[in-house]
Parts: structure tokens; C-alpha cells; sequence
């Protein structure tokens, strides 16, 4: 930067004494006088304009335009020339001076030689390649022929090819977005391909040519007859999210597998290029290379999970039977009933939990233990669907979610924190201390129940106790983010009780089931969800040595092996089916900086951008 400034100093003088920098320096000393007189934002404005980086960027800027218009010329054309001639008469001196020996000794260095090699090559404009001349007579029905000559150092060409089967004339077939090819801006798909460095290409395989071409290095020069008109690009670059994974490396239907680009659920795409109906151009984000890949549009892709989706041997695909109200009625007989009668007092009697005595309140609300063993029986039945139903891997499931990057307004309802987890990690855990440390800045949701309340339990508090009819007529009303039946009552948590919240200014912290992650994806409680994950299953011994599990028969017991194994396994399985949706990913490891780390996230999460679902913010959708 400090060389920057020195170029820029330099250049002050002559027709650009009012150059952009000193535009620049009025409107700084306008804006402090603007601060003076309290104009709002001001001082920000100020700061900003007077970044010494700015101006310096400015001064940079001047040097160029000045140079743009005079360009420097150089001093001599053959500086390396001149440095061996010094060389040589050097050498033949008997007893050189110690100033001699020493201008021998820079002269001679690599780097030396080296540099005024290159600035050789500058000065002389050393550095278009030499194109082959046109020949003399071009016959009158020669087609109107194009000589591309680009450079190829390490990086490929960036570009596809293919083979008309009934002419078997050779085509550009795409031209890689960023790549070399494109960057040339010389060649384009549909190009047909006559010459490769004077070779004809006539009767040859695609393989053949590439061949040829892997086999060329530096200059490569192509003679194609340019197709036109060229196809446009009509679509906008599209930012989008992943919802599926894919590989190129095992996809025979690609066209190019060294084209394509790999993917996995949850990254960030940039679509670069959409003219093709079936392959489309991607980088991925954050890139660090200029080069696009190949990855399946959506049908293509919606197409290949319907191929896959009948490929697979019969399976029962429980994950994707949407939740009706005959659903949580279904085992509900009158029998059943019954049973449950006498099962339920379990639930109940076992309702005092170890929270029950630290919280009062309305903060106790979605801790009870028959909340959560109904969740966890939920959790245990879906863990066995297959594989392939991951929820966002269906076959009608779009693999590209459209984004934008969102930032919540001061104004606006604070963002729905639902953390996702394996049963046993320490999820409610974590939401029980945030909220037991700030009752102020959050809260859970109170939940619905078809249950009775016990003698100690509130209307509103633990639960919205409800009869079976209002929880089924919510339910066939989409009211409920999730809901199901445990022990023959329902129970679930609503939309509406967690607006209830979020419109009091809180910060509303769930718990929820990862299949219901799509219920809660609305533009109005805009989730920002977080995976709670487990340390080591070693980790885990250590810290939850004096920890109680809550068991399926509502006792307390001590962690198993088996607990921490089942533990790790979920959360393997959790994170592979639903990592799409995870804007964030904390460590349950020591409760403190877990805790530590949920509270920096649900920070970050109310305060700065994140990339959220583009409907979200359309202003249609709901
Ligand atoms: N980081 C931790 N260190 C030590 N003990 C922990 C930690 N996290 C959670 N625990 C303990 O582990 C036990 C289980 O945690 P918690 O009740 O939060 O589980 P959960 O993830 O909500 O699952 P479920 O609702 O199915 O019981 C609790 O006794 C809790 O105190």
C-alpha cells in the first residue's frame, strides 16, 4: 500500500491537479462541517471518506487514467542485452574495484537476469503470440474461418466439444464460464472445429482431439468456423442453496465428467449460466476459482432422484406420509384408549422433572417430560425410514432453494431459534440454562395437549390444555409446526404460540423434530435453525459422568455406552439427511461453552446477514 501511495504522490501534478482525490478531499472537509452541524450520519459518511485506503485507492486510480491516456515508455528496450555486455567488459577487467565486483555480482544474480528478461519482453511488447500468417489466396467459397490462438498453462481449456453423428463434423458443445476459452471471448459452443495447431480434425473422435489437446502446451491455435448467431445467456446469475448432494464422478449421464462440479447438501451456489435446458454452469461459494463446472438443471436433477427413486429395491417410505389428522388418530382406538388410561399416570406422575423446581412461570412451558417423550418416540419411529427419503432428497423435491442474503431490521420480530438434535445430546438442556439466565430475552413455546392438566399445572403454562376436537380442527388447519399422539393424547406446538412470543419481543427457542423443519420454514417466523451436536463418545463419558438420561418409562438412570453409541449415530444420521437446513452447528461438549457458543449463534443470528430462502422476503408468498 505504501508503494501505492508513493506511485500516487507522483503523479499529482500537471492537467490532474483536480484530480478525483482532491474531489474527494472537498467533500470530506463538506462533511465535517456537516458534522459540525449535527447532520445525522454524518460522522459515519466522514469516517468512510476519510479511510486513508480510499485515498489511496483514488491516487491509484489517477496514476491509471493518466498513464491510460500518455503510457510511460520505456527507458531502453533491451535492458538484459545491456546487462551482459556489462557483464562481459566486466570480466575482462585485471583488478576491479570493489564497486565493479559488486555491480558483477547483482548483475549476475538469477533474479536479476530474470527481471530485466521481463522487463525486456514489456518493453518490446514481447508478449501476443505469434499468429501463423492468413494464407495469400483464400478461395471465394471458403466458409469465413476463425484462427484462435489462446495460451494453455496448467489450467484446462474450459471447454466441452462433440461429434454431429451424421456429418461427423466435430462442435464446440459448451464453453466453461470463467474458463479459458470463455475468457478469450474467442470461442463459442456450436463453433465447428476444422484445426487444431494445423492438424485437421477431420474424421477424428471427440477422444482423439482431446488427445490433441491434452498433448499441447503454451500455445494452442484452433480454426473454426464461428457458429452464429451465438447462444445468449438470458438468465440472471442465481444464488441458491444445495438441498442435494451430487457428484459428477458418478453420474454416467454427464457429458463431461472433468466438467462437472461437485456438490453437497447445504453449499452455496452461484448459476452462472442456465442456456442449456439440461446442464447448467455453477461455481461454488466461496470460490477461489474464476472457473464455472457443469451441474444437472432442476429437471435434469428432479428426473435423475425419480430414475434413482424407482431404481431402488421396495421399501417402506414412512418419511414421506405427511401427517393427517387420521395420522395422529390412527392408533387411537377405543381399546387403545384404554390401555393408555392406564399407561398415562406414568406420564403424569412423572411430569416434576428436574427442571420443574428451578423455573417458574410461564418458562416452564415445552420441559414437561410427556412433551418430550412423545418427541422422542416420534424421533425412534422415523429413525428407521430409508435412506433415500431424506427429506430432501424425495423425488419431488426441488435440489436448488433459491437465496438471499437477509439481515433482520431492528423493527422486525426476532428470529425463531429451533434447535435440532439427537434425544439425549443436551438440547433442552442448553434451551432450560439460556432461558433460566435470561427469562427476559427468551422463551419456549407453550404447547397444546389433549391431556389433562395435573393438580399442579396451569392452563396456558405448561400447556394450552385442549379437547381432542380443537386440536384436530387446528391441526386440519396447518396450525401446527408438529404435533402427534403419545400414550393416546396429542400433543403439539403451534404457529400461533410461537408468535405468541416472537411478537413480545423474545427471542422464541424450540426444540423440534428435524422432519418438521419445513413447517417452520416461513417467511414469518424466518427460523434460524442450529444442530446441537455430540463431542466424542469418549468426550461424552467424561462430561455426562454424574448426567441422567430421562428413560421411555419416565425414570432418571445413569448414561450407558449404549446411549452415547445411539446418541452418536443419530446425530451421523441427523446431520447426513438435514445438514441443508442447518445454519449452524455447535458441540455439546462442556455445557458452558456449548451454551457459550448457542448464545454467540443466536446473536449472530437476530444481528447479522444470513442466506435465507429468497421467497421469504418475496412479497407474495406466504
Ligand atoms: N454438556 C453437558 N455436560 C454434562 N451433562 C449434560 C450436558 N448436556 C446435557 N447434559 C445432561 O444430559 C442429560 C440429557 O440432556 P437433555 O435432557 O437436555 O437431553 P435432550 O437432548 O433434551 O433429549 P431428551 O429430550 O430426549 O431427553 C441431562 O441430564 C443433562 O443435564
Amino acid at each position: 500500500m505504501r508503494h501505492s501511495v508513493e506511485a500516487g504522490s507522483s503523479c499529482h501534478s500537471g492537467p490532474y491537479e483536480n484530480g478525483l482525490s482532491e474531489i474527494l478531499d472537498d467533500v470530506v472537509e463538506e462533511v465535517r462541517l456537516a458534522i459540525n452541524r449535527d447532520v445525522s450520519g454524518a460522522d459515519l459518511l466522514f469516517g468512510l471518506l476519510s479511510a486513508p485506503w480510499l485515498h489511496s485507492l483514488l491516487r491509484i486510480y489517477e496514476c491509471l487514467i493518466r498513464y491510460r491516456v500518455r503510457p510511460p515508455s520505456p527507458y531502453l528496450p533491451y535492458a538484459s542485452g545491456l546487462s551482459q555486455e556489462v557483464l562481459a567488459n566486466l570480466r575482462g577487467v585485471v583488478t576491479p574495484s570493489a564497486e565493479a565486483r559488486e555491480l558483477f555480482g547483482l548483475l549476475s544474480k538469477p533474479h536479476m537476469q530474470a527481471l530485466l528478461s521481463a522487463h525486456d519482453s514489456v518493453a518490446q511488447r514481447n508478449y501476443g503470440p505469434v499468429l501463423p500468417p492468413l494464407p495469400d489466396e483464400l478461395p471465394e467459397d471458403e466458409e469465413a474461418v476463425r484462427i484462435v490462438c489462446l495460451v494453455k498453462n496448467k489450467q484446462p481449456l474450459g471447454a466441452t466439444i462433440k461429434r454431429d453423428e451424421t456429418t461427423g463434423e466435430i462442435f464446440i458443445a459448451r464453453v466453461i464460464h470463467g474458463g479459458l476459452a470463455d475468457r478469450s471471448g474467442l470461442l463459442h459452443a456450436g463453433d465447428k472445429l476444422m484445426e487444431v495447431n494445423g492438424k485437421s480434425v477431420e474424421g477424428l473422435m471427440p477422444e482423439q482431439v482431446i488427445q490433441i489437446l491434452v498433448n499441447c502446451h503454451g500455445n494452442i491455435i484452433f480454426k473454426v468456423i464461428p457458429n452464429s448467431p451465438q447462444p445468449v445467456n438470458s438468465q440472471a446469475t442465481l444464488l441458491v442453496r444445495a438441498m442435494a448432494d451430487y457428484s459428477p464422478s458418478q453420474d454416467p449421464s454427464i457429458p463431461c465428467p472433468d466438467a462437472g462440479m461437485a456438490f453437497s447438501k447445504g453449499d452455496l451456489l452461484e448459476i452462472v449460466d442456465q442456456t442449456d435446458s439440461h446442464w447448467w454452469q455453477a461455481r461454488k461459494l466461496p470460490s477461489t476459482s474464476a472457473c464455472a463446472g457443469l451441474i444437472p438443471s432442476t429437471s435434469l436433477f428432479k428426473s435423475k432422484q425419480r430414475e434413482f427413486w424407482w431404481s431402488q429395491p421396495y421399501q417402506v417410505h414412512t418419511c414421506i406420509r405427511p401427517l393427517s389428522a387420521s395420522d395422529v388418530g390412527e392408533d387411537v382406538t377405543a381399546v387403545e384408549e384404554e390401555k393408555c388410561a392406564e399407561t398415562d399416570d406414568c406420564a403424569v406422575e412423572s411430569e416434576e422433572d428436574e427442571y420443574a423446581g428451578n423455573m417458574e412461570g410461564p418458562f416452564i412451558a415445552g420441559f414437561r417430560n410427556s412433551l418430550r417423550l412423545w418427541r422422542r418416540k416420534s424421533q425412534t419411529k422415523r429413525k428407521g425410514s430409508c435412506h433415500s427419503c431424506g427429506s430432501s432428497s424425495c423425488y419431488n423435491s426441488s435440489p436448488y432453494e433459491e437465496v438471499i442474503n437477509y439481515r433482520r431490521r431492528a423493527q422486525d420480530t426476532p428470529r425463531l431459534i429451533a434447535l435440532i438434535g439427537p434425544s439425549g445430546v443436551g438440547v433442552n438442556e442448553l434451551r432450560r440454562t439460556l432461558i433460566q439466565i435470561n427469562p427476559d430475552k427468551f422463551q419456549s413455546a407453550v404447547p397444546h395437549t389433549t391431556r389433562a392438566p395435573e393438580s399442579n399445572e396451569q392452563y396456558g403454562r405448561e400447556y394450552h390444555f385442549v379437547s381432542r376436537e380443537l386440536f384436530q380442527y387446528m391441526m386440519c388447519n396447518h396450525r401446527f409446526v408438529e404435533c402427534g399422539n403419545y400414550k393416546g393424547h396429542l400433543y403439539g406446538t403451534s404457529i400461533d404460540a410461537i408468535k405468541n412470543v416472537l411478537d413480545t419481543g423474545k427471542i422464541c427457542i424450540i426444540d423440534i423434530e428435524p422432519h418438521s423443519i419445513r413447517s417452520i420454514r416461513t417467511k414469518t417466523l424466518k427460523p434460524y435453525v442450529i444442530f446441537v451436536k455430540p463431542p466424542g463418545i469418549e468426550r461424552m463419558r467424561q462430561s455426562r459422568r454424574d448426567a441422567k438420561i430421562l428413560a421411555d418409562n419416565c425414570t432418571k438412570r445413569p448414561f450407558s455406552d449404549e446411549d452415547f453409541e445411539e446418541i452418536e449415530e443419530s446425530a451421523w444420521l441427523l446431520e447426513m439427511r438435514y445438514r441443508q437446513f442447518f445454519d449452524c452447528v455447535i458441540v455439546n461438549d462442556t455445557l458452558q461453552d456449548a451454551c457459550g457458543q448457542l448464545s454467540l449463534a443466536i446473536q449472530r443470528a437476530q444481528e447479522e446477514a444470513h442466506w435465507v430462502p429468497a421467497s421469504w422476503l418475496s412479497p407474495d408468498e406466504p
